[in-house]
C-alpha cells in the first residue's frame, strides 16, 4: 500500500497554522504577538501551551526593530542558532553561539559553572542592542539576569528566555519576568526548548503569518 500524504511545504504550514488558529484559546494576545505565539505553538505541536506564554508589552516591536536595524541574535545553543531561517532575517543579521568556543569549557571550571552560562561571558561585545534567544539552559538565564544587574553591563534589546526542563527553568523564567530588565518573552513552568524558542526568532522575522 501506497501512503497519501500533504507533500507540498507551503500547505502544510497553512493547514497547520489554521488548525492552531482554531483550536488555540489567543484571546489573550495582541496583534503584534499573535503570530509569535501561533508559531511557538507549531513547534511544540501543544494546542495549549498558549496559557504558558507571556510577552512583556512592546517586545515583538522592540524584537523587530532590532533585528530591521541590524542587531545580531545571541543564542545559548547550537540547536538554536542552527534553527534560525537566515533568509526571513530583515538585515543580514549575525546569528551567534559562543557555546563551541574553545574558551568555554576553562572559563567555565574558573568560574565553577555550566558551559551554557560561561559562554554568555563572550556575548559581552555583541550584547548592547542585540536579541537575545535562550531555549536550552537555565543557567544561561540566570547568568544573564546576574550580568544586567551590573549597570555598566551592555542592554539587549529583547530576550526570549524559554529554558525547558526540571531544575532552573520555571525559576529562571519566573525571574526574567519579576525582573523584566528589557522586553520580553517567556514559557512559564517546564515547558519551552529550542524549538519554541527558534519558531519565536523566525515569527518575529517574518512580521505576520
Ligand atoms: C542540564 C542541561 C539540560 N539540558 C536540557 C535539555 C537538552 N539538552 C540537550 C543538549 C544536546 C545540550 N544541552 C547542553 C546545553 C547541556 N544541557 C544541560 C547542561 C548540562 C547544563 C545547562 C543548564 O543546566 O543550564 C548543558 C551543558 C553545559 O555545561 O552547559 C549541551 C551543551 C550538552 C552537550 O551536548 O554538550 C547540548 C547543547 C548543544 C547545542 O545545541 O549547542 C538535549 C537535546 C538533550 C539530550 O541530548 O539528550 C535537550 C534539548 C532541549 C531543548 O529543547 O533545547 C535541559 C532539560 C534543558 C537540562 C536543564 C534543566 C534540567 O532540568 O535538567
Amino acid at each position: 500500500m501506497t501512503y497519501t500524504y500533504e507533500t507540498d511545504g507551503a500547505a502544510i504550514y497553512l493547514q497547520s497554522f489554521a488548525m492552531i488558529r482554531a483550536e488555540a484559546d489567543l484571546s489573550a494576545f495582541d496583534a503584534d504577538h499573535e503570530p509569535i505565539a501561533v508559531r511557538m505553538i507549531h513547534a511544540a505541536g501543544m494546542v495549549g501551551l498558549e496559557k504558558f506564554i507571556r510577552f512583556s508589552p512592546g517586545f515583538a516591536q522592540a524584537a523587530r526593530a532590532a533585528l530591521e536595524a541590524g542587531a545580531p541574535i545571541l543564542c545559548d545553543a547550537r540547536m538554536v542558532s542552527e534553527g534560525v531561517t537566515r533568509p526571513r532575517l530583515p538585515a543580514d543579521n549575525a546569528v551567534i553561539c559562543t557555546l563551541q568556543d574553545p574558551r568555554v569549557m576553562g572559563m567555565a571550571k574558573e568560574m565553577s559553572n555550566t558551559r551554557s552560562a560561561a559562554a554568555l561571558e563572550l556575548w559581552r561585545p555583541h550584547l548592547e542592542g542585540a536579541v537575545v534567544a535562550i531555549g536550552n539552559a537555565p543557567t544561561a538565564l540566570f547568568h544573564l539576569l546576574n550580568m544586567l544587574q551590573d549597570p555598566a553591563c551592555p542592554r539587549p534589546a529583547a530576550i526570549i528566555g524559554c529554558p525547558v526542563g526540571f531544575v532552573g527553568a520555571m525559576e529562571s523564567k519566573d525571574a526574567l519576568w519579576a525582573d523584566q530588565p528589557v522586553p520580553c518573552c517567556i514559557v512559564q513552568g517546564r515547558l519551552g526548548g529550542s524549538a519554541i524558542t527558534v519558531a519565536a526568532i523566525n515569527a518575529i522575522a517574518s512580521r505576520k503569518e
